[in-house]
């Protein structure tokens, strides 16, 4: 084992068990010294070897945190992550005055020690992945400016952490812990908006705990989610019509047994999915519907389709959500024997689903580590553990007559029961201070008083104004606080406000769901017809004839492409059905030949389709490319044309035109091999 250099000493990935003697030896020059992908159990006798100022340790089987590294006193690099460490004792951090980088990600630690605090040129610090409950004990690093602490089981942040003034951190990134307070929807804006949330916590102690559910009802199309969700909110059976199916995702919510549910009802159509996934969030009960009468224990399909591809759609997103399957339509079965045969073969199936998901990942990870060069592999082996730590928890089918009231107050009591033995990852409890809550109520009531126009959408500075008049805060004062409210609002869902995207920062739409039912006009099983049914009258409006129209249809069905004018014609028309007559609205929601209206922003933003480009001309000045010299100047940014054609995958269904219209695949065409974890998500090639 001979060292690369006089300065770093690498012994990676050597499967060694103890720490070489040679490291051992009283006088090394090595200053760094890489250990990683080992089996050392522990760092036995390092203390010998008091050069070292970086030390990785990573992906070892450490348990114990060595009392010895307390004698590096010139470490300032360490990583420790990928390890088994349960805890550190105290006594340690404080003789480590240089470390400046310490990483203990993915261990098992469940409490820090005291004196952590006393590492004071600490600047980054990873301890996500473990199990911690408080993190107190960092209070007083005066020089942290990053930590992670994602991942852990933490309910409460210590305000003194991010106290204005003596806090350094410019990164702080705490999400998938069951925080209350801050809630999670506040830690995701980041450093400045959680002290904005304890500055107010401060100067008014009368805070708010409110309890959330978000409940999603997911499953394929006329599988009984809209009858579930109306029934829930009502409290009794509430037939659907076949004409109010839904079209995209209907919002509403619910207020009972001190919990606010949102309810969000997605469609079950195909061309759906494609949009479903923007909103598919974690911490949510997926109430997952099938449709007995129609499901067949023979049929291996009939489970694909209704179920498997459901619930492996959601574990992608939400790799340990809590799924509530609901079969209905048990009155049009033939009798009680069987919906209980259905009920077992559905039950059967879903356990055979989840045990061979496992073992897929766990053979998957194998390979991977068999693998000439593992150390390749090694983020896609981290990805296949994260996945196997979790599990979606999929409860007992319950079966339901949605016409029958018993049915449903048994369906709203099974939903409080599961609520309450879930609590902790479900109902998101949060403590609020007072202007958080005032804000909420104070665009409830401007909804409900009609200040607010029907569609919501409303330029920020006027919301403002509004607001003002329903709140205690002082004009200057909610100016101040204004971005971090409506930002905590637009997490939980209530509003819309993508102050990330620069043509829409000014807006805020305070109805979601006319947003979605904009996207509606235009992500929707039956877009071909609603093509052909364009009027004359509606085509002249836009200056665009009947022959162009035949174009549209013909491009849409073949091509997967929309022509932007017909696009701004049926949401035009969308948004003269709910009676908007606010012409600059109309042409900012639709857009023009010359900009892109606010609709097709979002669309694209999202990806759920991608633009034409206008082609830059030509540059013959450009140098040529060649691989591994830095000095090429890329192409300048195609445009795009606001009056030209947009691509929307999810139309291109028919392989046969498709490969007419766009040619066959070609020797020459561009090819990209990828490696992809065994599960790919339903039309992520089509994006
Ligand atoms: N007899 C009977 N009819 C039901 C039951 N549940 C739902 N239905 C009916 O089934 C039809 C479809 O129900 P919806 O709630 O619209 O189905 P969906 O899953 O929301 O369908 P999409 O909107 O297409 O996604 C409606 O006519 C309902 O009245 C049930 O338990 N028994």
């Amino acid at each position: 084992m001979a060292a690369t250099s006089w300065e770093v000493w690498d012994l990676s990935g050597q499967k060694l068990k103890y720490l070489p003697q040679d490291l051992l030896a009283p006088v090394t020059l090595y200053t760094s010294v890489d250990l990683q992908r080992n089996k050392l159990k522990r760092v036995t006798g390092i203390s010998k070897n008091t050069n070292i100022t970086e030390l990785n340790l990573s992906r070892n089987k450490i348990i114990e945190f060595s009392q010895e590294i307390c004698n590096l006193k010139n470490l300032q690099t360490l990583y420790m992550n990928h390890n088994n460490v349960r805890s550190i004792p105290e006594g340690i951090f404080p003789h480590l005055r240089n470390l400046k980088f310490l990483k203990l990600s993915t261990n098992r630690l469940a409490r820090l020690p005291s004196d952590i605090n006393q590492c004071t040129s600490l600047t980054y610090l990873d301890l996500s992945k473990n199990c911690l409950q408080n993190i107190e004990p960092l209070v007083g690093l005066p020089k942290l400016r990053e930590l992670l602490v994602e991942k852990n089981q933490l309910t409460e942040l210590p305000s003194q952490l991010f106290q204005k003034g003596s806090c350094e951190l410019t990164k702080f990134k705490a999400m998938c812990n069951p925080l209350r307070c801050p809630p999670e929807e506040v830690c995701a804006g980041g450093v400045m908006d959680i002290q904005s949330y304890f500055l107010q916590m401060k100067e008014n102690p009368n805070a708010h705990t409110t309890w959330t559910v978000k409940a999603m009802f997911l499953g394929s199309s006329m599988a009984g989610k809209s009858t579930l969700c109306h029934s829930l909110r009502e409290g009794k059976p509430v037939a659907v019509a076949m004409k109010d199916r839904t079209e995209g995702i209907d919002i509403t919510r619910l207020y009972t047994h001190e919990i606010r549910f949102l309810l969000w009802d997605f469609a079950g159509q195909e061309e759906y999915y494609l949009t479903h996934h923007i909103f598919i969030t974690p911490r949510a009960l997926v109430i997952l519907t099938v449709n007995l009468a129609s499901y067949s224990t023979v049929d291996p399909e009939s489970f694909k389709d209704q179920i498997w591809f459901w619930l492996n759609n959601i574990q992608l997103r939400v790799p340990n959500a809590v799924v509530m399957l609901v079969g209905t339509h048990c009155d049009q079965c033939r009798d009680l024997e069987e919906v209980m045969e259905k009920k077992k073969d559905i039950d059967e199936k879903i356990n055979i689903m989840l045990v061979n998901r496992k073992m897929v990942l766990k053979y998957q990870k194998k390979n991977l580590e068999e693998n000439t060069d593992p150390f390749l592999y090694m983020d896609q082996v981290d990805e296949i553990d994260s996945l196997l730590e979790y599990s979606l928890k999929v409860l007992d089918l319950l079966t339901l007559d949605c016409t029958k009231t018993q049915d449903i107050v048994r369906f709203r009591s099974h939903i409080l029961k599961c609520i309450q033995s879930e609590s902790a990852f479900l109902c998101s409890e949060t403590i609020l201070p007072q202007s958080y809550e005032e804000v909420e109520q104070a665009i409830q009531k401007l909804v409900t008083l009609e200040q607010i126009p029907q569609h919501g959408i409303i330029l920020l500075e006027e919301l403002c104004d509004l607001i003002m008049n329903h709140v205690t805060q002082s004009k200057e004062h909610l100016h101040s606080i204004l971005q971090f409210l409506l930002r905590y609002l637009h997490r939980i869902g209530v509003i819309i406000w993508y102050e990330d995207i620069d043509v829409l920062r000014d807006h805020v739409f305070i109805q979601p769901s006319f947003l979605i039912s904009m996207f509606k006009t235009i992500v929707r099983h039956d877009l071909v017809q609603q093509l052909e049914r364009i009027s004359r009258d509606l085509l002249m409006q836009e200056g665009a004839l009947m022959k162009q129209r035949f174009i549209w249809v013909e491009d849409l069905r073949c091509r997967g492409t929309l022509h932007n004018a017909a696009l701004r014609i049926l949401v035009r028309r969308e948004l003269e059905k709910l009676v908007i007559d606010d012409d600059d609205l109309v042409r900012e929601v639709v857009g023009n030949k010359k900009e892109e209206g606010i609709i097709l922003t979002l669309l694209q933003h999202f990806e759920v389709c991608l633009p034409t480009l206008v082609r830059s001309p030509m540059n013959p000045q450009a140098p040529d490319f060649i691989p591994g010299e830095n000095h090429w100047e890329s192409v300048r940014e195609s445009k795009r044309d606001p009056d030209g054609a947009c691509l929307f995958p999810i139309y291109l269904k028919d392989d046969l035109i498709v490969c007419q219209k766009w040619g066959e695949n070609k020797q020459d065409d561009l090819r990209v091999h990828v490696y992809v974890l065994p599960e790919v998500p339903h039309g992520f090639f089509h994006r």
